[in-house]
């Protein structure tokens, strides 16, 4: 087993809590309150913001290349993939990118990307910074796969750009070759790195659940 597929396995029953949540039960059903998805597209937006500053901490401490191309696609993939399907979503409930930048995080929130820009500001190298973006790219492909599983009828719904996002084959891909690059960058350290490794990811799947609890709210600062 890789050192990802160890942290993968023993991070499942929070990935699963996440599934089972009635946040995304109600969305995989179609019954979810749009005032609580239009919040989560909120929060998610000002969250996406903060994650690239996770690689700009990373990028610092990069020691190859091979680190600046793996940050660079996560990060495309966000802007363009992610960031581009929430401005959609952001139009059709008459708000832009410019018009939510001066609302807060909500504490949720603002505590994940704590946790994650803190890993890579302080973390040694690669290894800290992959573990704190990669239960947020991967635990996603996990879930949506599973919850249009359990709800094909998802396609049907306002949410379904956001499921499709996940679900497809290039996601799948992009996953699969930062699990891979992760695994080449942590083969060689020692056990203490790698238990703080495991912490990093513990913690930031913590955090998903925790994201994903938050969202049954809607915020209560929208117009
Ligand atoms: C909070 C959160 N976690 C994960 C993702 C998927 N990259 C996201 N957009 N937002």
């Amino acid at each position: 087993m890789t050192f990802t597929q160890e942290l993968i396995e023993k991070n499942l029953s929070v990935w699963q809590q996440c599934l089972d949540s009635p946040f995304l039960q109600q969305l995989g059903a179609g019954t979810l309150d749009e005032a609580c998805f239009k919040g989560y597209i909120v929060d998610d937006s000002l969250y996406l913001r903060e994650y690239a500053k996770v690689f700009a901490w990373g990028m610092t401490k990069a020691e190859d290349l091979d680190a600046i191309r793996t940050y660079y696609s996560l990060l495309s993939f966000v802007n363009e993939g992610e960031g581009a399907t929430r401005l959609v979503y952001l139009n059709r409930y008459g708000l832009d990118d410019h018009s939510i930048q001066h609302l807060p995080q909500r504490p949720e929130n603002l505590a994940y990307t704590g946790c994650m820009i803190k890993a890579a500001r302080d973390g040694k190298g690669a290894p800290e910074c992959m573990m704190a973006c990669l239960p947020c790219m991967v635990s996603y492909q996990w879930i949506f796969q599973r919850l249009l599983q359990q709800y094909p009828n998802v396609r049907e719904t306002p949410f379904w750009p956001l499921v499709r996002d996940y679900t497809s084959q290039s996601y799948e891909q992009a996953c699969q070759s930062w699990l891979a690059y992760t695994d080449r960058i942590c083969q060689d350290l020692d056990a203490e790195r790698k238990a703080q490794c495991s912490e990093i990811f513990r913690e930031c799947s913590l955090h998903e659940l925790h994201f994903w609890e938050m969202s049954l709210q809607p915020r209560t600062d929208l117009p």
